[in-house]
């Protein structure tokens, strides 16, 4: 359906698309993961020439869409996009914003835009809001219109630039499951997305961008559990788990809270769970800050989707022996705290450091 070939982007001196080579087949769903700043989102942008490519070539079924004579507007009504600001018209009500573009650009009557306009609200669940404007919708159901809206100029292919992005984390899972139903019917999607829980389960295939190019690609298999590129590796190992290394007493607790919270809220875990694992953070912090020596913590938060578990990594210098079992502290009540939250713990002697792994389920109530 589009083959890519060889594009490369330059804003000015820089090179942000360098040589970048894709197909994507009709009804497949692609999942485009990378770092920030790696062009994903001038990628999406290059498809439908909302940038212009620097060179390379767009192929279309077959046709180059940056040949001389190519009709923009025709292009993008075949290639429909959903924004992370939602892009709205504010004056427009639900209703309105799904039957401009049939009736202005395909010819469409009132009544006929009208009628399919609020099938396509009734499929993202916004019936009732068909003459809401915009200011009188949530997030979440501002976004869920905007995909009807791009739905009402029948795309052969949806590109989604972070859906989610500027959605409050309560609001992000109604707008993913839209989008995983046009994924089930067999809609042709691109996505561009800091949601991997989510690239995981609905992509046929992964795009890992970085460097200017589709670094690695494959099955969400390959990307997420094996990647064969260190580069990959290293960014799926990165948003999996939360690294801090602890050298003060006095270490900043609440900047900690902040980014366990965003951890949580990246991966789509319930409030509960988060409240847990600071809990669980701060009570064996609080137990270790009480051991005598120095304080060095190397912690590391990782999340395990499979076994629905979120680990707490401690890695303590310290003399041999399991630090929770160490009678420096007299607070029995955390320590009984912590066994309780915890699954399983485990601890091990690595080198002259005290490895501990406590482990706690992420979805239980
Ligand atoms: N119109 C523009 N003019 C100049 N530079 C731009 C323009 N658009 C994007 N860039 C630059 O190109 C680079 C890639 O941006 P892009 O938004 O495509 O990255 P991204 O991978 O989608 O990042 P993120 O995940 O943070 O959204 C960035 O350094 C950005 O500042």
């Amino acid at each position: 359906m589009i083959r890519v070939e060889h594009l490369s982007k330059h804003f000015g001196p820089v090179a942000v698309l360098t040589d970048v080579n894709a197909h994507i087949r009709q009804g497949e769903v692609i999942s485009i993961i990378g770092p920030s700043g790696t062009g994903k989102s001038t990628f999406l942008r290059c498809l439908n020439l909302l940038d212009q490519p620097s060179s390379g070539r767009i192929l279309i079924d077959g046709q180059d869409i940056l040949a001389a004579g190519v009709k923009v507007a025709q292009l993008r009504q075949r290639m429909g996009m959903v924004f992370q600001s939602f892009n709205l018209f504010p004056h427009l009500t639900a209703l309105g914003n799904l039957c401009i573009g049939p009736v202005q650009l395909r010819g469409h009557s009132r009544v006929q835009a009208a009628a399919r306009g609020l099938e396509l609200l009734k499929m993202v669940g916004l019936a009732e809001k068909a003459h809401s404007l915009p200011h009188e919708l949530s997030g979440g159901q501002k976004q869920r219109v905007a995909i009807a809206r791009c739905l009402s100029m029948e795309p052969e292919i949806i590109l989604f630039d972070e859906p989610t992005s500027a959605l409050d984390p309560t609001m992000v899972g109604e707008v993913l499951a839209v989008i995983r139903r046009l994924a089930r019917d067999g809609m042709t999607l691109a996505i561009v997305t800091h949601e991997m829980d989510f690239a995981r389960q609905v992509s046929s295939r992964v795009f890992y961008m970085d460097q200017g190019i589709i670094y690695e690609e494959g099955p969400p298999q390959q990307i997420f559990e094996a990647p064969q590129q260190q580069r990959t590796r290293d960014f799926i190992r990165r948003v999996r788990c939360l690294e801090f290394r602890l050298k003060e007493r006095d270490f900043d607790l609440y900047a900690l809270f902040g980014q366990l919270d965003q951890f949580c809220e990246k991966h789509l875990l319930p409030k509960a769970s988060a409240l847990r694992l600071q809990l669980l953070t701060e009570e064996v912090l609080e137990w270790l800050k009480q051991q005598a020596g120095v304080f060095d913590v190397a912690l590391t938060v990782a999340f395990h989707e499979q076994d629905a578990l979120l680990e707490l990594r401690l890695d303590c210098a310290g003399p041999p022996g399991n630090p929770l079992e160490q009678a420096d502290s007299q607070d029995d009540i955390g320590l009984a705290l912590i066994r309780n939250l915890c699954r399983q713990i485990d601890w091990q002697r690595q080198g002259e450091r005290n490895l501990l792994s406590l482990q706690l389920d992420s979805r239980a109530p």
